[in-house]
């Protein structure tokens, strides 16, 4: 088992494909593979096709030997805006607040039409899937149907998700789109409750206040409560603008900072994870850090935005639990692939405002991508990488393919791939062991 941690994110090898278990990969002596569970099991095997007929009951036929691709743990989505994609590349002329009220608030309102939803949540779900996000935590709206839609959703796909009915009972500027405080917490409740019958292996629910600025003391008290006695995921954003910094501690004036507030709520656990966090002090990474909770990295939004650049670096000498989001639509991509060429930006950005500054290398950025990710989702014990007993999502990587959006050079490894390869150059993506969404023909 020690022999697995220490296999490599990515490698080649020879390919065992089956309809009983899939996929399996020949290192050398060694077999990497997954049980009936989807659940990654590593052995030694002295006469490797004996003991992969005993074992996994594979024919030789089943065996193709393909130099030309790779596994890579499958990307972790902290923070997506699943409602939102239906604006995705547009309206971003606008910083945040003034970007809610003319953008966002008008088609969040639109879920109330499940029928807008489902059509909506069906393209959200295909595409992140077709781009490597095996596991995404999405907020939906404040609607509960339409939320309990996307789980219906993402369970048919077999995406692993975190799925949150937004909850928020003040809005001055759309009012329209808000909800009663008392019916807020109701309607989560009712959400949970809803979810958990399905009984979804891969789905939870995550409970969901939209951001300080568009929510009562009362109801962070409350779902604060609820997420506490119910042990839930918690989710919402935190210091991404200054306007917004503003505006809460004018709402919040006997609180020591924004981090406080959420704090003070018990909405700052080891199971939350917070977006943004550009403007977070110190003083607040330590708490986060001393809680246990997480910060999403949108860098795409942003820039997208104008909202700042967060310094990662700093959030990482803090020891706090970071990962990254597309946050679509206040980013324009909703491909991880995106969110990782932005945060490398973002930090070369940094280093050009200040020359010293330690930039991040792409190695530091697909471990969040990946393991950051299910580290900042408290799923680390279950998914982001390759490590025995956890469940396999992974993508498999081919650089040869038909069309492909780049070229590989003479002498070149594929850890090339990790630095410029493209979406459209995943050929098949695995959660928990079964084939979801093929992509590529081969
Ligand atoms: O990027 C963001 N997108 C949103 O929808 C939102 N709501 C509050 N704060 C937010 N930030």
């Amino acid at each position: 088992a020690p022999a697995a941690q220490r296999a490599p994110a990515l490698f080649r090898g020879t390919f065992v494909h089956s309809t009983q278990v899939s996929p399996v990969q020949i290192l050398n002596d060694h077999i990497l593979g997954v049980d009936k569970n989807g659940k990654i099991v590593f052995f030694e095997a002295s006469d490797k096709e004996e003991k992969l007929s005993e074992t996994w009951h594979f024919n030789k036929k089943d065996i193709r030997v393909l130099q030309k691709e790779f596994f890579i743990p499958g990307l972790v989505d902290t923070h997506i805006h699943a409602s939102q994609y239906s604006n995705i590349g547009t309206g971003l002329d606008l910083t945040l607040l003034p970007w809610l009220t003319k953008y966002t608030f008008p088609v969040e309102a639109k879920y109330k039409d499940l029928k807008f939803a489902e059509d909506i949540y069906t393209k959200v779900v295909e595409r992140t899937l077709k781009n490597g996000t095996t596991t995404a935590c999405y907020f939906a709206t404040i609607h509960t149907d339409a939320s309990l839609k996307l789980c219906d959703i993402v369970d048919n796909y077999g995406q692993r998700a975190l799925v949150g009915k937004v909850c928020m009972d003040i809005n001055d500027t759309f009012h329209k789109y808000k909800e009663e405080t008392s019916h807020s917490l109701e309607e989560t409740q009712r959400f949970v409750t809803e979810l958990a019958k399905r009984k979804y292996p891969r789905v939870k629910p995550i409970v969901t206040p939209r951001f300080a600025a568009s929510c009562s003391s009362e109801l962070l008290k409350q779902l604060g409560l609820f997420a506490k006695h119910n042990n839930l995921h918690i989710q919402s954003h935190i210091s991404e603008t200054r306007p917004e910094l503003e505006i809460t501690k004018r709402l919040f004036e006997k609180y020591e900072n924004y981090t406080d507030v959420y704090y003070q709520h018990n909405l700052l656990t080891d199971k939350t994870v917070m977006a943004h966090g550009v403007y977070l002090s110190d003083e607040e990474l330590k708490v986060f850090h001393r809680e246990g909770a997480a910060i999403s990295h949108c860098p795409n939004s942003n820039i997208s935005l104008c909202s700042g650049l967060l310094d990662m670096r700093n959030v990482l000498k803090h020891q706090v639990k970071v990962g990254l989001g597309t946050d679509v639509s206040g980013g324009y991509s909703a491909s991880m692939l995106d969110a990782i060429r932005r945060a490398i930006d973002t930090t070369k950005i940094l280093s050009v405002q200040s020359p010293g500054y330690e930039k991040l290398s792409y190695k530091e950025i697909f471990r969040i991508a990946t393991l950051g990710g299910s580290q900042a989702l408290g799923l680390d014990k279950l998914i982001g990488n390759f490590e025995v007993g956890k469940e396999f999502d992974a993508l498999l990587i081919n650089v040869d393919v038909p069309n492909s959006a780049f070229e590989m050079f003479p002498g070149e490894t594929n850890e090339v791939i990790i630095q410029y390869r493209d979406d459209r150059n995943i050929e098949e993506v695995y959660v928990a062991g079964k084939q979801v969404v093929p992509f590529l023909e081969s």
